[in-house]
């Protein structure tokens, strides 16, 4: 046991999350934190190719279209898909606080079958912050954004400084990475801490 307290729910010490002063605009569009991220990015054939746009407070909006290379069940988003969808959606508030957390937990409630086709609209919020815990909540409907939710989730993310990726990635993708002046943009985007 290594004694780490994993509840899903904030201690009372945590306190609200602040939105960053320099956090893009409500309804602006967040674009990739990298080309070749499964979830987000445009170089991925089969990824997501989820648009996130940050939203009012602390809180973003996204959408994603299952696509037949996203089946589990005949006709049906996997599982697995969807929960990278409400991951990616839950990443994407790091634009919002400007600080860097990867998932340490994601717990997923799915609540009805997701067909290909499906335009999953995503809404993430984070609900509380504690040290370097970031407490976050998501839900993706379908049938329109005010639809009925198919898919929700509550997670913690760990705040992280920029050296963990490239203590932890592999060298060839990690030079690539800051080869390039874009990803070098996004990167610098997410130094800017309070
Ligand atoms: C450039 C932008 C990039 C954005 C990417 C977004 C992509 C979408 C999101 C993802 O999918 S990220 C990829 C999946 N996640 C990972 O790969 C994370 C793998 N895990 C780790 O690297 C480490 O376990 C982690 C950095 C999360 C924590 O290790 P640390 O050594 O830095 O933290 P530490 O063990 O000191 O714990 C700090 C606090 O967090 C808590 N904690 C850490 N890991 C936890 C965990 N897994 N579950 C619950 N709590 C956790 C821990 O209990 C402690 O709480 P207290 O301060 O209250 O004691």
């Amino acid at each position: 046991m290594s004694g780490r307290t994993t509840g899903l729910t904030p201690p009372d010490e945590a306190r609200p999350p602040v939105r960053h002063p320099d956090a893009p605009a409500p309804g602006e569009l967040l674009g990739s934190h990298y080309d070749q991220c499964f979830g987000c990015g445009a170089g991925q054939p089969h990824g997501l190719h989820l648009e996130a746009r940050a939203g009012e407070g602390v809180s973003v909006t996204a959408e994603f279209t299952v696509q037949p290379a996203h089946q589990g069940a005949p006709g049906l988003a996997h599982g697995g898909v969807l929960a990278t969808a409400l991951d990616e959606t839950l990443g994407a508030l790091n634009w919002v606080l400007r600080v860097i957390a990867v998932t340490g937990r994601l717990e997923t409630d799915f609540l009805s079958p997701v067909p290909v086709g499906t335009v999953l609209h995503l809404e993430a919020e984070v609900t509380a912050v504690h040290g370097r815990k970031i407490y976050s909540t998501a839900t993706g409907r379908i049938g329109g954004p005010d639809g009925p939710v198919a898919v929700r989730a509550q997670a913690l993310f760990i705040e992280v400084r920029v050296e963990h990726f490239i203590a932890n990635g592999r060298p060839d993708e990690i030079n690539a990475a800051l080869a390039d002046p874009d990803q070098l943009r996004v990167a610098r985007a997410f130094e800017v801490n309070p």
